[in-house]
């Protein structure tokens, strides 16, 4: 299989390139030495990526005449936290890393996301490069240059836009990952379909079975059509001014179920984006922007991977309508007090609406299955 470059280019930022193959990470120093300034590398993981895949790695720095220091960090949201924030700076001044060295962030999304936001803050920023083993984070999280942790109130609440230096999509890392973590992968993939590509959609709606099973060509067209997709729009918009919100589909739903559960393994963010990508193709067709059959059919695709589509299929579901209200009034794209969502006409036609009506949202809620608290 040969690999696949993807670039990306933006106005505000160094171009990168995401490349998607196998056998990658056999060949790590090679894609990644003519990055390195210092003869060293600092490698952040996860507990559960670590005994499967860490040892070839620091080996290979090891003898290709590397210093190799890493940092193993509990696996899971809850490490998107101040306190994991904290770990990891910690171990940067501990190893007395400077502004030329170059930092591995080597896991899922999680690990991506505060890796790329300690780069970001310490010393006022250092160069990072991706490494995504998940699916999710092959696919959305390693690009585009997000890089946050949680607040209580809020789903990546205090972060920076950080652009790695290089995304390396190794697809041989994926067998290892638990089924559950590859359909979560898959909720970020079906997106791009139904915010903008119908064909992409339609391929989706064929092939879902191949891709969950990671056959080899199905999950490579799948994750290079991901990518080539969000480097089109973080091109063009890497501040999320305007058409980057798009990537949001399903967001402003799902961070607050997420927040709500209080960001942990009872819904992880591939579940909550499938409910909350739902949930928008409900209430645009409750509003009237997207025909019935429109929605049925979305809805269906993502239900037929295996993916949760309603908040009742949430253990601890029924959910407070206020106080999900709540968590979207701290979804960052809001202004002035007022919520925006990303909604459909139909598939592969999302829209970004800004000032939706807060009793409407509301109502929907009820509707949709959640329970006001003196009810
Ligand atoms: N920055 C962005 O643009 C962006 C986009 C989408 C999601 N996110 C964030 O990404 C996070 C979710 O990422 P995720 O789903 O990768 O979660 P994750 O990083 O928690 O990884 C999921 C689980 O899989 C394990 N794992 C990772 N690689 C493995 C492998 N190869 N084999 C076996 N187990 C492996 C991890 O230890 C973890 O338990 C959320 O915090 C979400 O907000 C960010
Ligand atoms: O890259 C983006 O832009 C996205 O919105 C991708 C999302 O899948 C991702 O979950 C992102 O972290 C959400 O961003 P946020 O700004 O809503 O926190
Ligand atoms: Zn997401």
């Amino acid at each position: 299989m040969t690999t696949t470059r993807i670039p990306v280019a933006g106005e505000g930022f160094k171009p990168y390139e995401v490349l998607v193959g196998q056998g990658l990470l056999q060949n790590a120093v090679g894609h990644i030495a003519p990055f390195l300034k210092n003869r060293r590398v600092f490698i952040i993981t996860d507990a559960n990526v670590a005994p499967l895949h860490l040892g070839p790695l620091e080996a290979q720095f090891t003898a290709a005449g590397f210093t190799v220091e890493t940092l193993v960090v509990e696996a899971g949201e809850q490490t998107k936290s101040w306190e994991g924030l904290q770990q990891v700076t910690d171990a940067f001044v501990a190893a007395g890393l400077d502004r030329k060295d170059i930092v591995l962030a080597f896991g899922g999304g999680v690990i991506g996301d505060l890796t790329g936001f300690a780069c970001a803050v310490y010393m006022r920023g250092i160069d990072f490069i991706q490494i995504p083993t998940t699916v999710l984070a092959q696919v959305d999280s390693s690009v585009g240059g997000k890089t946050a942790i949680d607040h209580p109130q809020g789903k990546n609440l205090i972060g920076a836009f950080h652009q790695p230096r290089l995304v390396l999509c190794d697809l041989d890392v994926l067998t290892t990952l638990p089924a559950r973590q590859i359909r979560c992968g898959y909720a970020e993939i079906i997106k791009y379909g139904l915010l903008g590509d119908h064909a992409f959609f339609d391929w989706l709606e064929a092939n879902d079975a191949a891709v969950l099973a990671l056959e080899p060509e199905a999950i490579r067209h799948a994750v290079a059509r991901s990518v080539e997709m969000k480097a089109e729009i973080v091109a063009q918009d890497e501040r999320e001014g305007g058409k980057r919100a798009l990537l949001n589909l399903g967001h402003t739903f799902g961070h607050a179920l997420e927040a709500e559960v209080g960001f942990g393994d009872l819904l992880l963010h591939g579940e909550a984006v499938a409910i909350g990508m739902a949930q928008a193709f409900r209430y645009s067709s409750a509003t009237g922007g997207c025909a019935a059959s429109e929605a049925e059919r979305a809805i269906a695709a993502v239900r037929h991977a295996g993916l949760p589509t309603a908040m009742s299929d949430i253990r601890n579901a029924p959910f407070d309508p206020d106080k999900l209200l709540v968590h979207m009034g701290h979804d960052k794209k809001a202004e002035g007090g007022t919520l925006t969502f990303v909604l459909v006409e139909g598939i592969g036609k999302a829209f970004v609406a800004k000032r939706v009506d807060r009793q409407s949202v509301h109502d929907f809620l009820v509707r949709d299955g959640a329970q006001l608290q003196d009810a």
